[in-house]
């Protein structure tokens, strides 16, 4: 289990380095064996991939809303934080899906917020985290989460096909994370139907809805796309929806925002 070399001016690089080194940590503690028995004995897993379908089959934006403290670019981004208040927000505005950040040098995200989040609503669950290693996918699914993010621009081949083969024997769904042509054709290697177009640039932290209008008509009709970042307003919906997402991940502007449902429930129905 090695570290990618890290190029000190990329950020996705620098969070790599201490994700190696926290799961180096954590897996000495608890056995992977251990964590393979946990996974076994969580509750069943909720299912995500369905949950953006019915969305999308009646017509609304399939939202995953995304909970997360702070972010690299957006510093601290909701103080006080409740997860719970946050996700039955979510949940009463008509969201599909949660998104809850459990990285916690870069995102003040914790294990705790999702455990909170989902047993204050009966939405599908994403562990959003940079998954390297198949003892945190059973790590995962042992604290509840229904679904796990690969992102290709952090894995190899081989990595992220181990990593979805062991979301999928574990009943969760896999949101394949894309930002250029290339990590695109590699998601389209493995069997998830899931693919996320990221506009933010996970080197320089930069969002460009324009990703979103270069790579979504490439997706086979096959899969489901999903916008990811930078989305704000009913404009962007319909803007992503045009390049041919109905499904988005939504974070940063949600959170900022006093009337969190509200919000939420402007952006789904933003197609009507
Ligand atoms: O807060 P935003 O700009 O609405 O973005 C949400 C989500 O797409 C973003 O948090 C995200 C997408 N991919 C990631 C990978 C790691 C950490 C975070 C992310």
């Amino acid at each position: 289990m090695n570290a990618p070399t890290p190029n000190m001016s990329d950020t996705l690089a620098r969070i790599l380095a201490d994700k190696y080194e926290e799961v180096r940590e954590r897996s000495a503690a608890v056995s992977l064996h251990e964590m393979e028995k946990r996974a076994a004995a969580a509750d069943a897993p909720r299912d995500f991939t369905r949950a953006l379908c019915d969305a999308v089959a009646e017509g609304r934006v399939g939202l995953i809303a995304e909970i997360k403290r702070a972010s690299p670019s957006g510093g601290l981004i909701r103080d006080p934080f409740e997860p719970a208040t946050i996700a039955q927000a979510y949940e009463k505005a008509g969201a599909a899906c949660l998104s809850v950040l459990t990285d916690g040098p870069w995102f003040q995200g914790d294990l705790g917020h999702m455990v909170q989040a989902r047993a204050a609503c009966s939405l599908p669950v994403l562990r959003k985290d940079f998954m390297v290693h198949p003892w945190q996918v059973f790590e995962a699914r042992a604290m509840g989460a229904d679904a796990i993010l690969l992102i290709l621009a952090a894995l190899s081949d081989d990595q992220a096909q181990e990593l979805e083969d062991v979301a999928r024997s574990l009943d969760m769904a896999v949101l394949a994370e894309v930002h250029d042509r290339r990590e695109l054709d590699r998601a389209l290697g493995l069997e998830t139907r899931l693919i996320g177009v990221n506009n933010r640039n996970l080197k320089t932290l930069v969002t460009d809805l324009g990703t979103s209008d270069e790579l979504i008509p490439l997706i086979p009709a096959d899969r489901i796309p999903v916008g990811e970042s930078g989305i704000r307003t009913p404009d962007d919906v319909r803007r992503m929806c045009r390049a041919g997402a109905r499904c988005l991940l939504v974070g940063e502007h949600l959170l900022r925002q006093a009337d969190v449902e509200a919000a939420a429930r402007e952006l789904i129905t933003a197609l009507d």
